[in-house]
């Protein structure tokens, strides 16, 4: 996958999450995004599965997934402390990551920024060897964190090594949504890597919608099931992000 495009495109990459929690559901997701035509890129957010522990399923899920889609496939398998299900130690986690990288070979794979670092780095230099494009990741479901903090939590990321930084976090008032996207822009000017950021919940759909005017490159959409709070639905991002590119 290339990522060249990233920073230069007139509209951002349209993610879509699978949220399914079995094979079957899984295989209506892959109707319903084959039948849209403007998602870019899948993310399978794995910790919805119910078989998350029964690496053949994994495998047979992952199989058919990239079989059937003709779109990039990202893998996440979120925390709980990060607003997901995955709720195992940090051996487990590290070690699902490795598994990942060896048996699934997804295009890209999403690591989480609040894990020990020196395995973090070590996935992301894994994933490479694998050619496989690592997205790390930060969220928080309480607050937005101030600049400063951000700063040092995307520099972060950029010296670990990974190909895309990302960071959801929940504003409490408008003055949070601002900074955020205030950040974004400096933060695009300032990193050598491509950047996606977004304000959750209702107040921060705005950052959804025109984040990538101030340098968020992918947005999270939903087809049916949302996988965080404030994802608008795809045909609504699309429509508006047509109006705003007239
Ligand atoms: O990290 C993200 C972004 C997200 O949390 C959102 O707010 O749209 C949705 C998640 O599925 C994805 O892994």
């Amino acid at each position: 996958m290339n990522l060249n495009h990233l920073n230069t495109a007139k509209k951002p990459m349209i993610a879509v999450p699978i949220t399914a929690n079995n094979l079957d559901d899984i295989k209506q997701s892959i109707i319903a995004i084959n039948n849209n035509q403007h998602i870019d890129l899948v993310e399978w957010r794995v910790d919805f599965f119910n078989n998350l522990h029964n690496f053949s399923m994994l495998k047979q899920a992952n199989e058919l997934l990239k079989k059937k889609l003709k779109l990039p496939l990202l893998i996440t398998f979120r925390t709980v402390n990060e607003g997901g299900h995955f709720n195992n130690s940090e051996a487990e986690y590290f070690k699902l990551l490795d598994l990942m990288i060896a048996e699934m070979k997804p295009d890209l794979l999403d690591v989480e920024l609040a894990h020990q670092n020196s395995l973090i780095k070590n996935v992301i230099q894994n994933a490479h060897q694998n050619n496989i494009l690592v997205i790390e990741s930060n969220h928080d479901f309480n607050r937005t964190p101030v600049k400063l903090e951000m700063c040092k939590r995307l520099v972060q990321i950029q010296n670990d090594g990974a190909d895309i930084a990302k960071i959801a976090y929940m504003p409490k008032d408008n003055s949070d949504v601002l900074n955020l996207m205030k950040f974004t822009d400096f933060a695009k000017n300032n990193l050598s890597i491509p950047i996606v950021s977004m304000s959750m919940g209702n107040l921060g759909k705005i950052t959804r919608l025109y984040g990538y005017q101030f340098g968020s490159c992918i947005t999270f959409a939903s087809l049916n099931d949302s996988s965080a709070p404030g994802q608008l639905t795809v045909d609504t991002l699309n429509n508006v992000l047509k109006l705003l590119n007239e």
